[in-house]
């Protein structure tokens, strides 16, 4: 099988530290897809990417046909295939994601440009770096010769934490429910729905409203830890979720590259294209489902009024964030 070759950002911080053994393994491509790694990180971290090359050497894996580690855009994004745009600061306590926003968008700015140029244009982009869904904007933006379909932002992990969420209160492991949604911004405003959740109990498949049969939990408490799980694990940690986070992405990703399970959807931030009356032209975490390398929202899904005002706070802020980019990208 002829490698292909997949891009990581951010190569030398903590997300990539996990992430790189996961696509090295074939947990992401498949256990018989080679790969050919490319490392980008500044060059103040080729040290340290160094030391990272040499412990990918070291876990002598047969799909790694070889590391490209560098900190020049070109050799990064050269006939790249796939890309994890992780690459930028991580909040710390205190902050909210979209306070990152004018540091961290211009990075995403540059790279739509190196996308654009270098890479393949059937290549599938993944942004992790935050504010995630808006630097999916601007990278979009500036890469017009890639269909913007290809490039999605990460709500996995926040779709990950609501389905682990809801399995430890019914006391099932986490693969055990089905179809929980994040709708939005993965940020504080996001919406963590269970409204089409199923759960598979000892006794048989239920919906996870009946099985937890408290709508004022699932309205406020539920919503707000989900919500707040990405601060929770600074405080405790004094850094930001890496382990959960690299574990999304590499969800994310297959779901890209080998399509959803029967049956079930996940989130994704997706360039909006009207569904659900969201306005086009923000990233927007939606239900889909995947195949053939491509998404599809999920349709026809009940919104209450509760619902709608929850995607209607959501809304607001990823456009306020659009154009606050927009003004960012312009200098
Ligand atoms: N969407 C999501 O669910 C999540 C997003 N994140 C975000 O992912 C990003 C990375 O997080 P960590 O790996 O924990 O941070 P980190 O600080 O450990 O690593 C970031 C790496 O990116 C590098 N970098 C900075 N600017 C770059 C550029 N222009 N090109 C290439 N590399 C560059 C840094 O030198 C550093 O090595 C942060 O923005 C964080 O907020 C983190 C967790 C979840
Ligand atoms: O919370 C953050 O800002 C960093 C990590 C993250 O995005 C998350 O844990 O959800």
């Amino acid at each position: 099988m002829e490698p292909i070759r997949v891009l990581i950002t951010g190569a030398a911080g903590q997300i990539a530290y996990s992430l790189i053994l996961q696509v090295a393994k074939g947990d992401v491509f498949g256990s018989s897809q080679p790969v050919i790694l490319h490392l980008l990180d500044i060059t103040p971290m080729m040290g340290v990417l160094e030391g990272v090359v040499m412990e990918i050497e070291d876990c002598a894996l047969p799909l790694v046909k070889s590391v490209v580690s560098t900190d020049d855009l070109e050799t990064a994004f050269k006939d790249i295939d796939a890309a994890f745009l992780v690459g930028s600061m991580p909040r710390k306590q205190g902050m909210e994601r979209k306070d990152l926003l004018s540091g961290n968008v211009k990075i995403f700015k540059t790279q739509g440009d190196a996308l654009n140029k270098y890479a393949k244009k059937s290549v599938k982009v993944l942004i992790v770096g935050n504010p995630a869904n808006t630097n999916a904007f601007i990278c979009a933006k500036y890469a017009p010769s890639i269909p913007k379909e290809s490039i999605t932002a990460m709500t996995r992990l926040d779709h990950n934490r609501a389905r682990a969420n809801i399995a430890k209160r019914l006391s099932v492991t986490a693969d055990k429910v089905k179809n929980v949604i994040i709708w939005g911004n993965h940020s504080s405003t996001q919406f963590p729905d269970i409204k089409s959740a199923i759960v598979n109990l000892p006794q048989g498949s239920t919906s996870v409203y009946n099985a937890i049969k408290d709508e004022n939990w699932i309205k406020t408490d539920f919503i707000k830890t989900i919500q707040a799980r990405g601060a929770a694990v600074i405080n405790a940690r004094k850094m930001s979720s890496a382990m959960s986070a690299a574990k999304a992405a590499a969800d994310h990703m297959k779901d890209i590259w080998c399509g959803t399970p029967f049956g079930e959807y996940t989130s994704m931030g997706v360039m909006s294209d009207g569904s659900y009356g969201i306005p086009k032209d923000i990233v927007f975490s939606f239900p889909v489902t995947t195949q053939n390398k491509t998404w599809k929202i999920v349709q026809n899904l009940e919104i209450n009024d509760f619902m709608r005002s929850m995607l209607d706070v959501t809304t607001k802020e990823l456009v306020e964030e659009r154009e606050e980019a927009l003004v960012v990208c312009k200098d």
